[in-house]
């Protein structure tokens, strides 16, 4: 006998409405308004005429796919993903999974450059000893051999400092629209050297002929509703879609792909220092049955020990501090020691005067 499984996807509410698309080149006054308006009305908008160049994403872009594209034992070696690296379907430390393969890295060049020496076809344990000779004072380009690249780190590098600079300049834009005289408040975070920034490359492969292909299995979930931990995410995919966002009242709102823009949406450290102006917008990923989705993540994070907290114009006696100050370190800790889609930022919640 046949029992059907429940999809709990077929019967969620899903509505299309437009999401906000912010053209850049536009007069900045204008920009910083639109962009303070979808920060807090939907924590999430994309940005077209937005600098970074066709030629950085399309390199980027096609270091992803030959990644992906290799066999798994290959791919193996880059991981597990601890948290960085490597790794399928299972996603973070505590049960998580999901119809996705991703490789995650921490953007200083440091590490970029060790990633992308993960694979060697002559040896195979090359990623774990890997030590640039050169002491770190050659470009990457001229210390590797290229015959062991699994990543280009040079395109990977570029896109890093493009994608930073753009997540600078529309977090600048924010300052501005919410009038706090600190323009570099939030975009020094990210531009720190030592801040703990990510780049995430997710694939979600179609289904395979021996997939189980009842109907209920067509639309599957990659990534399971979460927040992004972070300040700030720039994320970008091919022209195949899955991304979705969530409002208050749970109904999905699917993304449309456009490979012209980047997607932006706030994470949980920008929520605490607008102190919830801005929300950190709940989102998901859902593999699609018959073409593959890659998507590539820029996560824009502080140091460990910077501290989170408010600029003094934004918390006022009608909107009293929601969050008490945290490190970066802290709330990592407790991200990583809770399921994809807990909700992390209560616990780091001011308590109210009655509770004290
Ligand atoms: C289940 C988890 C995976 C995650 C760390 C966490 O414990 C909770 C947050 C998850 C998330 C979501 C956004 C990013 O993709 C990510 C890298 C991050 O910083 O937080 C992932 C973490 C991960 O995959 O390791
Ligand atoms: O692939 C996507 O569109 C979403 C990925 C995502 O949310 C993440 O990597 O945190
Ligand atoms: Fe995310």
């Amino acid at each position: 006998m046949v029992v059907a499984t429940p999809n709990p996807i077929r019967s969620e509410k899903i509505r299309n409405i437009e999401l906000p698309i912010i053209d850049l080149s536009a007069e900045r006054r204008e920009v910083s308004g639109l962009i303070v308006r979808a920060c807090q009305e939907f924590g999430f908008f994309k940005v077209i005429n937005h600098g970074v160049s066709q030629d950085v994403i399309a390199r980027m872009e096609s270091q992803s796919f030959e990644f992906f594209a290799k066999p798994v034992p290959e791919k193996q070696l880059a991981g597990p993903a601890n948290p960085h690296g490597y790794g399928s379907k299972n996603i973070g430390f505590n049960g998580d999974v999901g119809e996705v393969e991703y490789l995650l890295l921490s953007t200083n060049s440091a590490s970029i450059s060790q990633m992308s020496n993960a694979i060697s076809p002559h040896d195979p344990t090359l990623f774990r000893k890997f030590n640039c000779a050169c002491g770190g004072h050659l470009s990457l380009s001229s210390c590797i051999d290229p015959k062991l690249l699994v990543l280009d780190s040079s395109a990977a590098r570029c896109y890093v400092e493009a994608v930073r600079g753009l997540a600078c300049e529309i977090l600048e834009l924010m300052a501005e629209g919410l009038w706090v005289s600190d323009i570099s408040v939030f975009s020094r975070l990210i531009r720190a050297a030592d801040s703990d920034s990510l780049l995430r490359l997710n694939h979600y492969p179609p289904l395979t002929e021996d997939s189980d292909t009842s109907p209920s299995s067509f639309r599957r979930i990659g990534f399971g509703e979460h927040t992004d931990p972070q300040i700030l995410t720039l994320l970008r995919s091919n022209g195949v879609g899955g991304l979705q966002i969530s409002l208050e009242d749970g109904v999905w709102i699917p993304v449309a792909p456009d490979s012209s823009a980047f997607c932006v949406n706030v994470g949980d450290v920008l929520q605490a220092m607008t102190n919830g102006r801005f929300v950190s917008v709940r989102h998901r990923a859902l593999a699609n049955s018959y073409k593959p989705r890659m998507s590539m993540a820029y996560f824009g994070a502080p140091s460990p020990h910077a501290r989170v907290c408010s600029p003094p114009e934004l918390v006022t006696p009608q909107r009293p501090r929601l969050y008490r100050t945290f490190t970066w370190a802290e709330y990592k800790k407790a991200a990583y020691s809770l399921r994809l889609g807990d909700g992390r930022l209560n616990i780091f919640r001011s308590r109210t005067v009655d509770e004290e």
